[in-house]
């Protein structure tokens, strides 16, 4: 099994390591075990270290620090995590995507695909993006980069404007690509392990952590 042996599989969630070398906190997520019908990795594991969610919204947030966001908004569902998590970092309020049939108020909808293929439409409530709004759009995650177009459009459909876009990771896919060309993005992947994640593989950045701190 990848990683059964590093230091990572037997992590203990309440110790922070000594050496918190960039992005380190990444070699927390975990691989898919589960086949196809899932993500190629979880990365929700390192929200549960302290230290590591600290720092990886400390890293989201540098390129906007002189920047005006007057609201967050969160992808459903892990980029509500991130997301609240920001706004409070910020002190701003946070504003849910959501997966269509939850909310039940008037929204506004987006059909979109995802990295997983299948049709999908997100959902905002319609009261609260108003023109000239600058927003902070935050997920775990672009893949294909489907699921923030189509976030995108429902803020700029409604005259807000889109501040900027914050994951995790943005992969060098065509659609990751097009976010990065036309908005302000920020990720948390330093380069040397870019082109890891843009292949998928994780057992490197665990190796990386594991060297670190051994
Ligand atoms: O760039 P894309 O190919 O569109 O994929 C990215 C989206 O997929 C994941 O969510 P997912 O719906 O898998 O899971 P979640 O409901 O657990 O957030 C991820 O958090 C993004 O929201
Ligand atoms: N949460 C996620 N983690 C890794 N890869 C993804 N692709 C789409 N969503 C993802």
């Amino acid at each position: 099994m990848p990683g059964h042996n590093s230091i990572i599989a037997h992590f203990d969630i309440r110790k922070t390591p000594e050496n918190r070398c960039p992005g380190w906190y990444l070699a927390l997520m975990a691989p898919n075990e589960k086949g196809s019908n899932y993500a190629w990795l979880d990365p929700s594991r390192l929200y549960c270290n302290q230290q590591a969610l600290q720092d990886c919204i400390e890293n989201l947030l540098l390129p906007f620090t002189d920047d005006q966001i007057d609201l967050v908004a969160g992808i459903d569902a892990m980029g509500f995590i991130l997301g609240a998590a920001i706004a409070t970092h910020l002190g701003k309020g946070f504003l849910a995507m959501r997966k269509a049939g939850h909310l039940c108020v008037k929204t506004r909808s987006k059909d979109y695909a995802d990295y997983s293929g299948k049709e999908k439409v997100m959902e905002v409530r319609t009261d609260v993006i108003k023109t000239g709004l600058r927003i902070l759009l935050v997920d775990q995650w672009i893949e294909t980069g489907g699921t923030m177009k189509a976030a995108i459009k429902l803020v700029e459909e409604q005259g807000g404007i889109v501040a900027g876009v914050a994951t995790i990771c943005i992969e060098d896919s065509e659609g990751g690509k097009w976010v990065k060309k036309h908005y302000k993005c920020s990720d948390c992947v330093p380069e040397y392990l870019r082109s890891h994640f843009n292949n998928h593989v994780l057992e490197n950045v665990q190796l990386y952590y594991n060297q670190n701190n051994e």
